[in-house]
């Protein structure tokens, strides 16, 4: 997968170079590329904003900029066919979830476009935004950390990246449900002992008792993903969670 990050702060980035994203980039998994987006700008200033029509407070980021990047970097892709999607990270977007990222962790070649200020002018989203994407109902101080949340996400499911496959497909939310509590060594810890369950080989009774406390960790945190599940389920004729 390619991955070009369009952004004026590249240095927000550098976790990309870390950890799972890092050693994915390490074994040729990934391609990432930053592109200062000031380098596009057509003035002597390098400017990237401007005042937002119709008045209120902060700035707009100018279209000629966005437009001159998201050209240079989809000619990229001219000689061989290839189109990037263009994602633009922003409080108004659609939700992220985990069914999203396994949808963009088939594409080929992403492009962000980290947006600042009061956002870039609409006429850049209208034009080249293949997906606004939001990771959450509150904002941020610019598209970047949206970027690597949704970079980290995506990149975990792509082959390779996650040694144990199963660690994948057993994720909270790969099944709609929220994951079941874990534990490890060792079996009491001060007053509190591991379930007797998750240490008797019997793989059938933990298979089971791991389902309940999934639907009972998501019944009391996230009701809204059972109801997602009944409805999915209605629609299709089978049972529920
Ligand atoms: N909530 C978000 O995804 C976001 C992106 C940029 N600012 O906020």
């Amino acid at each position: 997968m390619r991955v070009d990050i369009v952004t004026i702060f590249p240095d927000y980035l550098s976790p990309l170079e870390l950890s799972l994203v890092g050693r994915a980039r390490a074994r040729g998994i990934l391609d990432v590329h930053l592109h200062d987006l000031r380098q596009w700008a057509d003035d002597v200033h390098r400017s990237v904003d401007d005042a937002p029509y119709g008045g209120g407070p902060g700035m707009v980021m100018r279209p000629q900029p966005w437009w001159a990047a998201l050209t240079e970097i989809r000619a990229l892709g001219a000689a061989d066919g290839r189109r990037p999607r263009i994602v633009v990270p922003t409080p108004v977007g659609r939700p992220f979830t985990q069914a999203y990222a396994a949808d963009l962790a088939d594409v080929p070649w992403l492009v962000f476009c980290c947006g600042r200020y009061e956002g870039i002018d609409a006429r850049v989203i209208d034009e080249w935004a293949d997906d606004e994407i939001s990771i959450g109902d509150y904002v941020l101080a610019g598209g970047e950390v949206a970027t690597l949340v949704i970079l980290e996400a995506v990149t975990r499911l792509l082959p390779g990246v996650v040694g144990n496959a199963e660690s994948v497909t057993d994720d909270s939310f790969t099944d709609g449900l929220l994951e079941a509590p874990v534990y490890t060594r060792p079996a009491v810890w001060g007053d509190r002992e591991v379930p007797a369950v998750l240490r008797s080989g019997d793989h059938a009774a933990i298979g089971r008792w791991r389902r309940a406390e999934a639907l009972r960790r998501t019944a009391q945190r996230r009701p809204d993903l059972l109801a997602r599940q009944d409805q999915a389920a209605a629609d299709d004729g089978s049972g529920g969670a």
